[in-house]
């Protein structure tokens, strides 16, 4: 091992997977990523390859490691992040997934949630889980694989098969088939799990017809979660942190305090404000979920959810062709003054927090024929300032804290615009850390406080370095008038 080990962090989001090396004072050495192709075999339904979730991680992180002189010696430590609630459910003995990954914006389940909320069962769920019932999380993904492959409901009784988020599905091929086990972030997703107790409950796996024999062991987020099998790196690697994407972007985005809020743009957007170590229910019909557990302790945040961020920007790029690369949306949006009252609400896979209308679908808002299609690309990412500003308004609106900084994260902030828009509409600062891929630092604290290269997640506050701060400069008249008429939008789609 050389005497300067790194921490290498795995980030399996929706649209990408990507392999960071950290040094031990949490700099980025060395970043590889590939882009991930969703599925969309029928009308509401998103799917992903497991094999190819599986093989793209193994590549990125070869990939990364030859980019270090030392490569796979050097590593003292992984920690894993993804993409929550997408399930997977494998054969135990052959490791072969019996369907595909059904992703977290598949809606397929949306009438199977409605009969529950009809039944009167959101209350028990809610008080349970801190989640709502909705085709998002992941427990009627499992009961629809259960119910529809031939068999799997038997085999799961038995014990033959495995359910995982990815962060499970990707530890269970690390380990070479040894470990099957999760943490308590993205265990908390799976509407299965009683933030509570921080245990696996009965009354909820009776309710959704899942049988326990197919659950993972639950740990902290900072824990012994196994070695890698020797044949993937030419050793054995501790794999000592784990946490679902947005819970380790607030751990990136050192937002460890009460009141410290870090919002994330990539397929989709997440904010999550820590809230401390009491369990608070939203009034706003907002997640409370864990941000992290460590040492049986948790911590928890109030969390909005949107199902479409820069999901929308690649929706234009690849099926409106209209401009060939992400970056690009960016000088289109520039190009004219304003959207021209254009309004794009993209609920491609309904609308997430605070509206949770599953069986909604996308708009553009306020055609006419001078619209051209940079009004429609700027329309898309204003949609992302306006998103936040309903989330800001429900998170604060709880009656807890107030927002004391809101950072933010993520592919799409790299785009100026979008950065200086969101600030504008909420009328308040925005920072923007140097390290955009919070997420994958979080991940590596994690990691490296296991192996004792860190004592806690104070690190990261000592760390978190600004890159910018977007100041909001727009007239408070035109905020008011831009954010009424995306309201009305959103009324008129409801
Ligand atoms: N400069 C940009 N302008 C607008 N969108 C961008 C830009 N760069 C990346 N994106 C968008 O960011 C998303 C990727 O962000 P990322 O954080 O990697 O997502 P994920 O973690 O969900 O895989 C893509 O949807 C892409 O379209
Ligand atoms: O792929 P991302 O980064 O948009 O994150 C997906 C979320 O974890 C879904 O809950």
């Amino acid at each position: 091992m050389s005497n300067k080990p790194a921490i290498l962090a795995i980030d399996q989001g929706t649209s990408s997977t990507r392999a960071i090396l950290f040094s031990a004072t949490l700099d980025k050495l060395a970043v590889y990523q590939k882009e991930l192709t969703l599925q969309y075999p029928q009308k509401g339904w998103v799917e992903q390859k497991p094999e190819a979730i599986w093989q793209d991680t193994l590549e990125v992180c070869r990939k990364v490691l030859d980019k270090v002189p030392n490569g796979a010696s050097s590593v003292a430590v992984i920690g894993i992040t993804n993409q929550r609630e997408t399930s997977i459910i494998w054969d135990r003995t052959t490791g072969k997934p019996v369907y595909p990954a059904i992703v977290w914006q598949d809606r397929r389940t949306t009438s199977f949630y409605e009969k529950l909320k009809q039944w009167g069962h959101e209350p028990l769920v809610t008080a349970k889980t801190g989640l709502l019932l909705d085709p998002y999380f992941s427990a009627g993904k499992i009961a629809w694989i259960l119910d529809h492959v031939d068999g799997a409901r038997n085999w799961a009784r038995s014990g033959e098969l495995a359910f995982g988020t990815i962060d499970c599905y990707l530890l269970w091929y690390l380990t070479g088939g040894k470990v099957h086990a999760t943490d308590a972030t993205n265990a908390a997703r799976t509407l299965l799990f009683n933030i509570h107790t921080q245990q696996w409950d009965e009354e909820l796996l009776t309710l959704f017809g899942i049988p326990d024999a197919i659950l993972p062991q639950v740990k902290d987020n900072a824990a012994d979660f196994g070695v890698t099998d020797r044949v993937l790196f030419g050793r054995e690697i501790l794999i000592g942190g784990m946490a679902g994407d947005q819970h380790a972007a607030l751990i990136g985005q050192g937002c460890i305090a009460p009141g410290m809020v870090k919002s994330t743009y990539g397929t989709g957007c997440f904010a999550l404000m820590n809230i401390g170590q009491e369990f608070r229910a939203s009034k706003h019909r907002l997640l409370t979920t864990p941000a992290y557990r460590l040492a049986g302790k948790t911590t928890y945040a109030i969390e909005g959810s949107i199902f479409v961020a820069g999901a929308a920007i690649q929706w234009l790029r690849d099926n409106l062709e209209f401009f060939s690369d992400s970056a690009m949306s960016e000088t289109l949006a520039l190009s004219v003054p304003d959207s021209n009252d254009v309004y794009f609400v993209p609920a491609f896979t309904g609308l997430g927090a605070p509206y949770w209308q599953s069986d909604v679908r996308g708009m553009i808002y306020g055609l006419t024929r001078e619209t051209t299609k940079a009004h429609i690309t700027r329309a898309a990412l204003e949609a992302q300032g306006f998103q936040t500003r309903d989330l800001i308004t429900a998170i604060e609106g709880d009656g807890g804290y107030q927002a004391s900084v809101i950072r933010i994260d993520g592919g799409l902030v790299a785009n100026q615009f979008m950065c200086q828009f969101l600030a504008d509409m909420l009328g308040r600062p925005v920072e923007v850390p140097v390290i955009t891929e919070a997420t994958a630092l979080g991940a590596a604290c994690l990691a490296g406080i296991t192996v004792g290269l860190f004592p806690g997640l104070e690190v990261m506050q000592k760390n978190w370095r600004c890159e910018r701060i977007f100041q909001p400069v727009m007239p408070e008249d035109v905020r008011a008038r831009l954010y009424t008429g995306w309201r009305a939008a959103v009324e008129k789609l409801l």
